[in-house]
């Protein structure tokens, strides 16, 4: 909430960042041991403005509270929770346990642990780290307001072929040729908005968010890449990205808007030749030069319309 102070205008906020927890739940006979790893990131907006323009901390929430309360919250969770409910009990903790916080943003990563199989069996305490990370981001108000974001970051996806550009603007500038064949591989970034509009208002099945992370996910991942054998053909980046927005909305109708960040990394065909020997190395679909930078950067959201986002 932006503030009149001396004729200027003044917004603040404070908070801890990267606060790293780690939490073990054990199954009611001991054996199965489940576990998240999260970094957390707490921003409270609250009435502390006397301690910038006082030296007056009387209102100020210490960073190093907020800290605590993430240990002592994880440590009062006696069952395993999503990210999402975990971020939600914070925000509703901050906003409620202070007069002076009217918002708190809690922003969660989850490292992706994933229970390890051994010999094929499941393994009751064995993890292994995964790739791409579940975010969320819950805005709780004290009125008990929600906007809940969840995501992935780091969903690496490439495949061979079936995909191409072509018909794009040439000029002067243009070297790039058109092809209806090249190597497409992009590293996403997503995030959707779910509609609960209020705490009171988000499902109580245990572990939904998880479920619907792993849904979502799935959604993506399955119209980026089309059916096992015969793929499905991308025109663009920009298309594809369009078409996996459009099957999260299609799908899930708690979902309100989606973001995606695909960066076009690209695998440059090497063609080689040497002034004695000619072409040594000719390109033929077959032998890429990986590259991360410079990369192409695309992104776009979708929203429906009733949605407030
Ligand atoms: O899918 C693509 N979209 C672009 O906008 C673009 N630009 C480019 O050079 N290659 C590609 N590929």
């Amino acid at each position: 909430m932006a503030k009149e102070l001396e004729g200027f205008n003044f917004e603040q906020r404070h908070g801890k960042a990267r606060v790293r927890v780690g939490r073990v739940w054990r199954s009611k006979d001991g054996c199965r041991h489940f576990m998240v790893e999260w970094n957390v990131n707490i921003s409270l907006l609250s009435n502390c403005v006397a301690a910038y323009v006082r030296d007056d901390n009387s209102d100020i929430v210490a960073t190093d509270t907020m800290k605590n309360t993430v240990y002592v919250k994880a440590k009062e969770c006696s069952e395993q929770l999503s990210a999402e409910e975990f971020a939600i009990l914070l925000g509703k903790h901050f906003t409620s346990f202070y007069p002076q916080v009217f918002t708190a943003i809690v922003k969660i990563v989850e490292k992706p642990w994933e229970r390890i199989s051994v010999n094929g069996q499941p393994h009751e305490h064995g993890f292994k780290l995964g790739s791409e990370k579940h975010t969320t981001e819950a805005i709780v108000q004290k009125s008990g307001v929600l906007q809940l974001t969840s995501g992935v970051e780091g969903l690496s996806l490439l495949k061979t072929t079936q995909s191409g550009f072509e018909g794009f603007i040439r000029d002067k500038y243009t070297a790039l040729p058109e092809t209806r064949e090249r190597m497409l591989a992009t590293e996403v970034t997503a995030s959707w908005r779910y509609s609960y509009e209020s705490v009171s208002s988000i499902p109580q099945k245990s572990l939904y968010f998880n479920e619907q992370y792993l849904n979502v996910k799935k959604v993506l991942v399955d119209t980026f890449f089309g059916p096992p054998e015969r793929g499905v053909y991308s025109a663009s980046v920009q298309s594809t990205l369009l078409q996996m927005a459009k099957a999260v909305l299609g799908r899930f109708g708690d979902i309100s808007s989606v973001k995606l960040k695909m960066p076009n990394i690209h695998f440059l065909p090497v063609n080689i030749s040497s002034k004695d020997h000619g072409s040594i190395v000719k390109f033929n679909d077959d032998v890429y030069l990986p590259t991360d930078e410079p990369h192409g950067s695309i992104e776009a959201s979708l929203s429906r319309f009733w949605s407030k986002m």
